[in-house]
């Protein structure tokens, strides 16, 4: 495992860049003014749906709610043809063998939340025991959560070897490493905690958990996005970005997909390297899929999850 301790080659992180907040705040608004043509919004759409991590991460979780979002996540709407599935479903681990079998063939990927998610307050060998459980489980992709306490100490050796032991823990899963941001209060400690979470191994970087307000903004995607930019022309590495919470109208989704394209490129607009946390963008989606191809809205309840 690669602890920070013995990497004299990694940048000092109090040096990240700085940010300027008010610059990320305005080129983040001016995504907003691009027009989108009619036939690219319908692609877009589509895209946006591909891109989804259909997710449900509560407390009253049942199995038979778990295997009917799978089904939902295989089958986005049965009236309509020719949609494609979601990327994933993300459930918490005790779900995981039941969304697996529910899943099988389907190509739709396993997430799961783990490391004492949403806190993480919990030692490092319970969150790597968390992390195997889940792993063992069937869960393609692990979405972890950085120690927010210890990142505020300026802990960030600790935060770094963390991250790299998950990494490991997940053997051949993709490991997700949730920010969350709206604990971390300037987009400087975004930036940072971007740069350490890319540097120990995270195949994804991701801005909440969902459970924190505010959770995933346009402004902190971009410092996210510039950040994966900046460490792809040092490394030569793609980095994954996941903003997630509070995304529910397709509007927002398709100006994050106009974002994504100008910061990163083509490259990054595909569900490998991109993803929507969101259990209820779909049903939004899948409303303006139905308007474009029918010139007619229907009712929300007609899309429903559940
Ligand atoms: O990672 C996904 C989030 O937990 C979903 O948040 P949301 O319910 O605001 O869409």
């Amino acid at each position: 495992m690669a602890l920070a301790s013995n990497l004299n080659l990694l940048p000092d992180f109090r040096l990240s860049p700085r940010i300027d907040q008010v610059g990320v705040e305005e080129r983040a608004a001016r995504f907003t003014t691009r027009s989108i043509k009619a036939d690219s919004k319908l692609n877009g759409l589509l895209l946006v749906l591909n891109m989804i991590d259909l997710t449900t991460l509560e407390g009253k979780d049942t199995p038979g709610k778990v295997k009917q979002l799978c089904y939902k996540g295989m089958h986005p709407h049965d009236a309509i043809p020719g949609l494609p599935s979601v990327a994933a479903i993300c459930v918490y681990p005790s779900m995981v063998k039941i969304a697996k079998k529910a899943l099988e063939g389907s190509g739709v990927k396993v997430a799961a939340v783990a490391t004492a998610f949403p806190s993480g307050q919990a030692p490092r060998d319970v969150k790597i025991r968390d992390t195997k459980f889940a792993v063992s489980e069937g869960a393609d992709e692990i979405d972890m959560v950085i120690s927010r306490g210890k990142f505020h100490e300026g802990e960030y050796n600790f935060v770094f070897d963390e991250i790299a032991a998950i990494k490991e823990a997940c053997g051949n899963a993709r490991l997700k490493v949730i920010l969350e941001t709206g604990e971390l209060g300037t987009y400087d400690k975004v930036r940072r905690a971007s740069d350490i979470a890319m540097h120990a191994g995270a195949d994804f970087i991701k801005t909440s958990t969902g459970k924190i307000q505010p959770a995933a903004t346009m402004p902190v995607t971009l410092v996210m996005l510039e950040a994966i930019r900046d460490f792809y022309y040092k490394t030569g590495k793609m980095i994954g970005m996941k903003p997630a919470g509070g995304i529910s109208k397709s509007k927002l989704a398709l100006h994050y997909l106009v974002m994504v394209k100008e910061t990163l490129g083509n490259d990054w607009l595909n569900n490998e390297w991109f993803r929507f946390g969101a259990s209820s963008l779909a049903n939004d989606v899948l409303m303006q899929i139905a308007k474009e191809k029918t010139g007619l809205y229907q009712s929300a309840n007609y899309f429903s999850v559940d």
